[in-house]
């Protein structure tokens, strides 16, 4: 099997999994996973933090862009050109300079934000489905993250994950890009 295919397979059945748990389960792990996330030195460190805003059972972000806010941070979130796969960042400071967009994401009105140098990014939080602890990935399949790492090799990125979100070998192709952490409920992952 292609490793398109086996990706399309995992992806499907990660999802199928995370929607069989119970939310406060989640929730409690989800807390987990920001106390480790609070307490990194990259966190602290960081200056500019790129999120995406969490939809369905993707691990909130919401409270991240409230913490990263209160700690005097830049929070950029990430507008896609659908077209070309790619994302462009935007500062935010409050919820109401986001619009609903496509796929049912939230994403920054560009009326309201400014455009942030890509360069000045230091802490990504890069989402995605399924994990492996060598820090592949596997997102919703627009391949937007691995174009926008390729551009941007040194840039620091960290995924939050469940435990049930790992999988031991995942395939890869020519064009992904390991993550250089993943913080589960149980741990810190630094391949
Ligand atoms: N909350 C959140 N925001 C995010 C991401 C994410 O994973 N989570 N992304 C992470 O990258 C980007 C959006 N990723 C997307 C990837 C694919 C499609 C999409 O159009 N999917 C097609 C089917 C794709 C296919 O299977 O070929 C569709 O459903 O029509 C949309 C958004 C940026 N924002
Ligand atoms: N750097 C790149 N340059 C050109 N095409 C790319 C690049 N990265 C990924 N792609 C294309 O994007 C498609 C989707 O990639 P993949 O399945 O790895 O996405 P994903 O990691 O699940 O999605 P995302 O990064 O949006 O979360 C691939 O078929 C590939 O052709």
């Amino acid at each position: 099997m292609e490793a398109k295919e086996v990706k399309r397979l995992m992806r499907n059945e990660v999802k199928h999994h995370l929607s069989k748990e119970d939310p406060e389960d989640l929730a409690l792990k989800t807390s987990k996973i920001h106390n480790i996330l609070f307490e990194q030195p990259e966190w602290k460190r960081a200056g500019n933090v790129g999120i995406t805003l969490s939809v369905g059972r993707e691990i909130d972000t919401y409270e991240i862009l409230a913490r990263g806010l209160e700690e005097n941070k830049q929070m950029a979130a990430p507008k896609c050109d659908p077209d070309k796969k790619t994302l462009i960042f935007y500062h935010i400071t409050s919820l109401e300079q986001l619009e609903d967009s496509f796929y049912g994401l939230k994403e920054p009105d560009l009326l309201k934000c400014k455009k942030v140098n890509e360069d000045d990014l230091d802490f990504l939080l890069v989402p995605g489905i399924v994990y492996s602890d060598k820090g592949y990935r596997i997102g919703y399949g627009g391949g937007y993250y691995d174009r926008f790492l390729s551009g941007n090799p040194s840039l620091y990125t960290c995924s939050l994950a469940y435990e049930i979100q790992l999988r031991d070998n995942l395939p890869t192709e020519e064009h992904d890009i390991a993550v250089k952490s993943i913080i589960t409920e149980k741990r810190f992952i630094r391949p």
